[in-house]
C-alpha cells in the first residue's frame, strides 16, 4: 500500500520546494523527495556560492580600484580557506532554514531519490511507494560530462566549490554563463585564466554587448581563443595539456574547467513509460500550464525546456500549486520579461529582445538606442573603461522590447526596468522620468 497525499514533488531545489511550499500554505498534504541537499543547484552548488565568490571577486577589483584612487595599499591575498569555510557555513544556514519551514509547513520530506512507477504513484530508491493525483517532476539538471579522452583530469561547476586553493592557471572550456562567470572570477582572484570559446560567447545575450564585454575580459588578462574545439585533455591532475582540432599548443594548465552546458535529470524515473514527452536534449516539454503530455505529471525548472533560472523555476512552480491546489484555474507565470544577469566584470544585464532577435521578429520597424560612457568611479581613477546601454523600441508608439546594460551597477539597476517592462514600457516613459544622479542607472533614462 503506498502512502497518500494531493501533491508529490520530485526534487528540492528552487522549483521543487517553492511548489511544496505553496501547495502546503494552500492546505495540500504534501510529500517531497530529494537525495541530495535541500535546495538543490542554486544553494549548494549555483547561485549562492558563485555570488558568494563573484564578491570576492568584486572586492578584489575595488582594491585595485582604491590604489588608483590614491588610496595606500598593500597586496591583498585571498584565504581560500577561510573564505570557503564561511561561505560554507552561510549555505549550512540556508539548508538549515529550509529544513525548519518544511517542517513548520508539514511537508513530508524524504532524503532519497523517487522515480514514478505510474501516473499517480512513486517508488523511492528503497521500495517505499507514495501515491497522489499530481506528481511534479522538479529533478533540475546537471553539468554535461562529455565522452571525450581525459574529460576525468578536468573539473565542473559543482566542482569548483570544492577547491582547497585557487588554481594558478587554468583553462576554461565553454562560452555560456557558468564559463564568463568563473573565468571572470577567476581572473579578479589573481589567477591566470584562458577561456576557449566552440561558437559564440552568450549566444542569447546581444551580440554588440557581448562584444564589448568580451573587450573587457581581454583586457582584464582572460586569454579568449575562439572557434576551437577540444579533442581530448592529457597529462595528469596539476599539469594538464589539450588537444583541439586547431592543432594549437595552449602550454599546460594545472586546472581544467568543462563548462559546457547542462542536461536535464530526466532519465530512470519513469518517464519513458509513461510516455512523458521531451525534447532531444532530455528537457521535459510543458506548456504554459506545466503540464506535461501525460495528465497528472506536471514538471517545473531546469528539467523542463524552459529558461534555466533560480526565478522562473520559483514562478512557475508558485503558480502550478496555485492552480492545481488553490483552485485559480488561469494561474501561469508571466514569461515575457524575464531578467537576466550574467554575473562576469563587469556584469551583463538582459530583459527582452536582443537587437539580432527583435529584428529578426519586427525588420525594419524597429529603433535602437545606444549609449557608451566611462562610468565616473573610473573617470575620477584615470581609467577608459566604458559601460554600454542599449534600448530597443519597436512600433510607431515605440513600446520597449529590449533593454541591455553592461557594466558596473547593471547587476542591480535592471530590475526596476524589467517590472516597468513587464507592465508595459514607452520610449515616452523614460523620456518623461526624472533621473538619479550621478548613477548608472539615469543613463538609460539618457539616451537619445
Ligand atoms: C554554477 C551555476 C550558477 C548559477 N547561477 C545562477 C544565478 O546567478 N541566477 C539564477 O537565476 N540561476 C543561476 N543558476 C541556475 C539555477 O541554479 C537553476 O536554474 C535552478 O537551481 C533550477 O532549479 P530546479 O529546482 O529546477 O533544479 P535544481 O535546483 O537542480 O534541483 C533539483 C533537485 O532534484 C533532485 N533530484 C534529482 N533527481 C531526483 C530524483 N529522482 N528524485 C528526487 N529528487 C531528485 C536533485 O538532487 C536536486 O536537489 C546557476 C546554475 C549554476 C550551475
Ligand atoms: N547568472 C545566471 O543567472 C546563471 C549563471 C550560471 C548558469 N545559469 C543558467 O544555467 C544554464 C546553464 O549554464 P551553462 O553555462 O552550463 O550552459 P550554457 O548553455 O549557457 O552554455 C554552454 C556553452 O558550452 C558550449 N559548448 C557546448 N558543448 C561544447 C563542447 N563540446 N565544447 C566546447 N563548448 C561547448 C556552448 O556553445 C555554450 O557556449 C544557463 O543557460 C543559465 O540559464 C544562470
Amino acid at each position: 500500500m503506498a502512502d497518500r497525499f494531493d501533491l508529490i514533488v520530485l526534487g528540492a531545489g528552487s522549483g521543487g520546494l517553492s511548489v511544496a511550499q505553496r501547495a502546503a500554505k494552500l492546505g495540500a498534504r504534501v510529500a517531497m523527495f530529494d537525495p541530495d541537499a535541500l535546495g538543490g543547484t542554486c544553494t549548494n552548488r549555483g547561485c549562492v556560492p558563485k555570488k558568494a565568490m563573484w564578491f570576492a571577486a568584486q572586492m578584489a577589483d575595488m582594491h585595485r580600484l582604491a590604489a588608483d584612487f590614491g588610496f595606500e595599499t598593500t597586496p591583498m591575498r585571498l584565504d581560500w580557506a577561510r573564505f570557503r569555510k564561511l561561505r560554507d557555513q552561510y549555505i549550512t544556514g540556508i539548508r538549515h532554514r529550509y529544513k525548519e519551514r518544511l517542517e513548520a509547513a508539514g511537508i513530508h520530506v524524504v532524503m532519497e531519490a523517487a522515480r514514478l512507477i505510474s501516473v499517480d504513484t512513486v517508488e523511492t530508491t528503497s521500495g517505499a511507494r507514495f501515491s497522489a493525483p499530481h506528481i511534479v517532476v522538479a529533478t533540475g539538471a546537471r553539468p554535461h560530462r562529455q565522452d571525450l579522452p581525459g574529460f576525468e583530469l578536468g573539473m565542473v561547476s559543482d566542482d569548483i566549490f570544492t577547491l582547497e586553493v585557487a588554481p594558478r592557471h587554468i583553462m576554461v572550456v565553454g562560452g555560456g554563463y557558468v564559463a564568463v562567470e568563473f573565468a571572470c572570477v577567476l581572473r579578479a582572484l589573481g589567477c591566470e585564466v584562458d577561456l576557449l570559446i566552440r561558437e559564440n560567447m552568450l549566444g542569447n545575450f546581444d551580440a554588440e554587448l557581448v562584444a564589448a564585454l568580451m573587450e573587457r575580459m581581454q583586457a582584464h588578462g582572460i586569454r579568449i581563443v575562439r572557434r576551437s574545439q577540444v579533442i581530448a585533455a592529457e597529462g595528469k591532475p596539476g599539469a594538464i595539456t589539450l588537444k583541439t582540432d586547431d592543432g594549437a599548443d595552449y602550454g599546460v594548465y594545472d586546472a581544467l574547467l568543462w563548462a559546457i552546458g547542462r542536461v536535464p535529470n530526466s532519465e530512470h524515473i519513469g518517464l519513458e513509460a509513461l510516455g512523458v514527452a521531451r525534447d532531444e536534449e532530455g528537457h521535459i516539454l510543458v506548456d504554459a500550464f506545466q503540464n506535461t503530455s501525460v495528465s497528472g505529471v506536471y514538471a517545473v525548472g531546469d528539467v523542463t525546456d524552459r529558461w534555466a533560472l533560480t526565478p522562473v523555476a520559483v514562478a512557475a512552480g508558485r503558480s502550478l500549486a496555485d492552480r492545481l491546489i488553490g483552485g485559480d484555474a488561469n494561474a501561469r507565470f508571466d514569461d515575457t520579461a524575464v531578467p537576466s544577469v550574467v554575473f562576469s566584470e563587469p556584469p551583463l544585464g538582459m530583459v527582452g529582445l536582443t537587437e539580432q532577435h527583435a529584428r529578426a521578429r519586427y525588420g525594419d520597424d524597429i529603433a535602437v538606442h545606444t549609449g557608451r560612457y566611462t562610468p565616473l568611479m573610473f573617470m575620477v581613477a584615470g581609467r577608459s573603461q566604458q559601460s554600454v546601454v542599449k534600448i530597443i523600441c519597436v512600433g510607431t508608439n515605440h513600446k520597449v522590447v529590449g533593454i541591455h546594460v553592461l557594466g558596473p551597477g547593471s547587476d542591480e539597476l535592471l530590475q526596476g526596468f524589467a517590472v516597468a517592462m513587464q507592465k508595459g514600457l514607452y520610449w515616452r516613459d523614460l523620456k518623461a522620468s526624472i533621473a538619479i544622479h550621478p548613477t548608472a542607472a539615469e543613463e538609460l533614462l539618457l539616451l537619445h
